[in-house]
């Protein structure tokens, strides 16, 4: 596929909405999101056609608990995941969405650089018989102790397990992303001027039966691959994954880690496969890092949030190049 050097999809973490330690209210969302937007203007400025795509995992994850909430209090039914998915790409699009369009507004770009800022509510294709049905790895919404976890699991039937970071935490299946229903309105709008918010929260998981009807299952899709997906799909030439570390790291954590400028697809692949990243945090990222080089890329970049221009321009983050 031809791939366009302007096209650019960026996927943000958690950090965009909410930072380690903060208050999840309204007021923080929004000053994150702001700060989010003020990186992004920086790139938009320089004539990149941006998609944009994050994480959902915290406010998938609360959306359930509000609904159980719900439930308790009054009565309420309780809807299923992909509807809570749904929800927090109407949340978190809305959050990015306005606050972008204000940064693009003050400072003289809209309707010169571009047209507008648009979230779609996007599905995401996967296979109904992927074996992460029955093997839930995803985690998503607040984090407990051991005790409240297992009796939330009791009262709920969730499954829990400890997360990594720390803490326990609800786990959700996981499918492997194939592509997006609404892939060809996304290329339009981008296309046209407008910067897209898409495959939020790694999008709605659906599946397509055999008359080719969309119907939604039960899980999270990790947003990193979903980005992947997007970005091999409108051809772009730039993958960027921004999260809340510095650069990529060999034996993160341990008293010799390594950081990585640049390392090709082959390095990535081996370093991948010899453990050095962790599942449910760097693991994904590198995995959809190297399937976009694979599919033709020409660079993905992993990075901090506040460096998102630097590293666009090589002077921070980790680039992952063919080889
Ligand atoms: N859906 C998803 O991958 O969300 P997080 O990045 O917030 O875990």
């Amino acid at each position: 596929m031809d791939r366009h050097e302007k096209y650019i999809v960026v996927a943000f973490g958690g950090n965009a909405f909410q930072t380690k330690g903060e208050k999840g209210t309204p007021e923080n969302y929004w000053k994150n999101a702001y700060r989010s937007a003020e990186f992004l203007v920086k790139i938009i400025n320089e004539g990149y056609k941006v998609a944009i795509t994050h994480g959902n995992g915290p406010q998938v994850g609360i959306i359930a608990e509000w609904m159980l909430a719900g439930k308790k209090l009054k009565g309420l039914e309780v809807m299923t995941l992909d509807i809570a998915g749904a929800m927090s790409q109407g949340w978190l699009g809305y959050l990015i969405q306005q606050s972008l369009y204000n940064k693009l507004q003050e400072q003289g770009l809209l309707g010169k650089v571009v047209k507008g800022v648009v979230t779609i509510v996007t599905q995401t294709i996967v296979d109904k018989n992927d074996p992460a049905f029955q093997n839930p790895t995803k985690y998503i919404g607040p984090w407990y102790n051991e005790e409240e976890a297992k009796q939330l699991a009791k009262e709920f039937g969730w499954t829990v397990k400890p997360d990594p970071r720390g803490g326990w935490r609800r786990v959700v299946p996981s499918p492997d992303p194939k592509g997006h229903v609404e892939i060809e309105a996304v290329k339009k709008l981008l296309d046209e001027g407008f910067i897209v918010i898409a495959s939020g929260g790694g999008g709605i998981p659906v599946y397509i039966n055999d008359k080719g009807l969309v119907h939604g299952v039960e899980a999270v899709i990790d947003k990193d691959l979903a980005g992947e997906r997007l970005a091999t799909a409108i051809g772009a030439g730039t993958f960027m994954i921004l999260t809340d570390v510095d650069k990529v790291y060999l034996n993160y954590g341990k008293p010799d880690q390594k950081p990585i400028d640049v390392m090709t697809v082959s390095e990535a692949k081996k370093f991948y496969e010899e453990g050095h990243f962790k599942p449910g945090s760097m693991g994904p990222k590198v995995l959809a890092a190297i399937r976009f080089i694979e599919n033709g890329g020409k660079q993905a970049i992993i990075g901090h949030l506040t460096q998102a221009y630097e590293a666009l321009k090589g002077k921070a983050g980790t680039r992952i190049i063919p080889d």
